[in-house]
């Protein structure tokens, strides 16, 4: 059997390429593995043997010089006293005063070490050789104690005498050095060395803490061969945790988790509703301790299969198997169960572990094809629909668009009608005042008022009334020429004249008002001659009868109010009386104070 193939087994059951065996723990692998008499296969074995040995010297010394190389960086005294590449000798008498391993596991964990004997020097003289003894029993000391505190790999302070194994130390030193930079790395998880050191970190950013050696060691029995504890040993000296077992350990962690986690989730929810209810410290303990057992049985459970498995592969005497298939067999298993929970764990992670029953439901591949085809042509629906949708509103955009453009244009339209509008407006306005001021500023009406009753008899004055305004009076007193005068006026109301066909020639001012030209209109005449009459009325209840101003007063607000959009208007009154030429304010309450004040 070609060397190369036993080595590339061994790698993919342990994962330790770069790992150092003890040839006397390999070979307890070898008899734990192969225990066939078969001559032919125990010469080529001894020949293997020979040559693992040698490569493992290698392995170690490789090993050796990465602990050194180490030290070296985390210590710039440990560059003076150790080469790169140590013999066992340099590095033992190196490392024997203690002064470099305290340094550096003060750098790893500050104050670790409490007091290091400082002196670097390494004397040969015999005087210099009995003080480095008392520094190495100082330093050694107290270097293997925080060690053991810390709870990583240590070694026998006789390791570093001459014929020690300086493998031990090395070991101590990898595992230091592995520890600092998980600790570099943020210390998060669960880091493990061989097979019983395991440090998890802590929360709330307290100091890592130490955990012994797994459950799986005080499973141990100790009635177990002497093959299973060298196994063991192996295993612990294995090496470095490798990439693929510290990913195993991590989904193991969130296995765990998950399910503690949920456990406590279902039993809050049952408990939803109940008032009084609070989460303390004992539920959580008792629910860790269901998560504890149930584990512990799919532990046990799976251990028993194993066990099966293990126990199928063993050669017997019927159907001996050679080592290098008993190597292949394991190497295929596991790659078969890595597949099968790596596909399990994404499976989970995808689910969040509510469809855990499901996994080993052979029809749940089946069922998860026919929800994808379903969901896979909801998706080609929905897409269909969402083009759809797109083009419709696509077609209500381009149809907004164009209402909005003949909007735009519409209020363009509308703007420019406007501003004619207003043109026209001014230029009518204009005219219309031109019209009043060409009629006269000045205008004076006559009315004739029809007799009282009891006044039929009197013969009128009133001779006749012309329809341009002339109006002739006769004079019964007087005869001929001298009898009769003409007056002319702008226009002469006879008495049949309405009240509206009186203001019919007034209206026009009041619009003349509201465009800010001043208006007065006032009625002059005798004593009963009927200016009240013609200005007020004789009964305000009745619109037909209101005379000028009430009218004036209506027109002005009904105006005002019809250009209130355009402009707004301030109307005010005042009511004044002039008598025995004195003005009076008719507004005013207080009779005393009613005169008026002209300035
Ligand atoms: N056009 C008219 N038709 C019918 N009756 C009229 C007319 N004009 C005046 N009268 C009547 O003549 C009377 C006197 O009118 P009115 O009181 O208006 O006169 P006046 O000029 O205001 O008097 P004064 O200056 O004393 O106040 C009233 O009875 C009124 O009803």
């Amino acid at each position: 059997m070609p060397q190369e193939n036993i080595h590339n087994q061994s790698n993919s059951l342990f994962n330790t390429s770069s790992s150092v065996t003890p040839v006397k723990n390999l070979r307890g692998l070898k008899s734990l593995a192969y225990n066939s008499s078969n001559e032919a296969s125990y010469t080529e074995e001894m020949f293997n043997d020979r040559d693992l040995a040698q490569r493992k010297a290698e392995e170690a010394a490789a090993r050796r010089y990465q602990a050194a190389e180490w030290l070296r960086q985390m210590d710039s005294g440990a560059s003076e006293v150790l080469p790169k590449e140590p013999s066992e000798e340099e590095f033992r008498c190196g490392l024997r005063n203690g002064l470099i391993l305290c340094n550096v596991l003060n750098k790893v964990n500050p104050g670790a070490v409490h007091k290091v004997v400082m002196n670097s020097v390494v004397d040969m003289s015999s005087e210099g050789a009995a003080q480095s003894a008392i520094q190495y029993f100082e330093n050694m000391r107290n270097f293997l104690v925080a060690v053991g505190k810390m709870q990583l790999l240590t070694f026998e302070a006789s390791d570093l005498e001459k014929g020690g194994s300086s493998n031990k130390v090395v070991d101590c030193i990898l595992c230091l050095k592995g520890y600092y930079e998980w600790k570099e790395a943020g210390g998060i998880g669960v880091w493990k060395y061989g097979g019983t050191v395991r440090i998890t970190s802590c929360p709330k950013g307290s100091p890592s803490s130490f955990g012994g050696s797994d459950s799986a060691d005080e499973s141990v029995d100790d009635s177990e061969s002497s093959q299973f504890d060298q196994l063991l040993e192996f295993l612990h000296l294995s090496g470095e945790v490798s990439f693929e077992e510290s990913n195993a350990a991590n989904i193991l962690t969130f296995l765990f988790d998950r399910f503690g986690l949920g456990l406590l989730q279902a039993y809050l929810m049952e408990r939803n509703g109940v008032e009084d209810f609070h989460l303390n410290s004992m539920v959580i303990d008792a629910v860790l301790r269901k998560v504890v057992k149930n584990f512990s049985g799919l532990l046990v459970s799976q251990s028993n299969q194993l066990r099966l498995f293990l126990k199928k592969i063993l050669p017997d005497e019927c159907s001996p198997l050679s080592r290098s298939e008993v190597l292949e067999t394991i190497s295929n298993y596991l790659r078969h169960r890595t597949s099968l929970v790596s596909s399990d764990v994404s499976r989970y992670c995808i689910c969040g572990g509510k469809r855990e029953s499901s996994w080993h439901d052979n029809g749940f591949h089946a069922g998860n094809e026919e929800i994808v085809d379903v969901q896979q042509k909801e998706l080609e629906e929905l897409k269909i629909f969402c083009r759809e949708t797109k083009l419709d509103v696509q077609k209500y955009k381009s149809g907004w668009e164009e209402e909005f453009r003949r909007l735009v244009h519409h209020i363009k339209g509308l703007e420019v009608a406007s501003s004619s509008y207003h043109k026209v407006l001014e230029e009518n306005r204009l005219l219309y005042n031109q019209v009043q001021d060409l009629k006269g500023t000045i205008r004076v009406y006559c009315r004739v008022r029809p007799f009282l009753s009891g006044q039929s008899d009197v013969q009128s004055t009133v001779d006749y009334i012309g329809e341009n305004g002339d109006i002739m009076i006769v004079n019964p007193r007087k005869q001929g020429k001298d009898a009769r005068k003409i007056f002319t006026f702008n226009k002469v109301f006879g008495t049949k004249v309405t009240q509206q066909q009186i203001y019919v020639d007034t209206q026009p001012l009041v619009r003349s008002v509201l465009d800010g030209f001043n208006v007065c209109i006032f009625a002059y005449g005798q004593t009963g001659s009927g200016k009240t009459y013609t200005m007020s009325g004789p009964d305000l209840t009745t619109e037909e009868t209101w005379g000028v101003n009430y009218r004036a007063l209506r027109d002005l607000f009904s105006t005002t109010k019809a250009r209130r959009d355009m402009i707004e208007y301030e109307v005010g009154v005042q009511m004044i009386e002039i008598y025995n030429e004195q003005v009076r304010d008719l507004l005013v309450i207080d009779g005393a104070n009613r005169r008026y004040p002209l300035h």
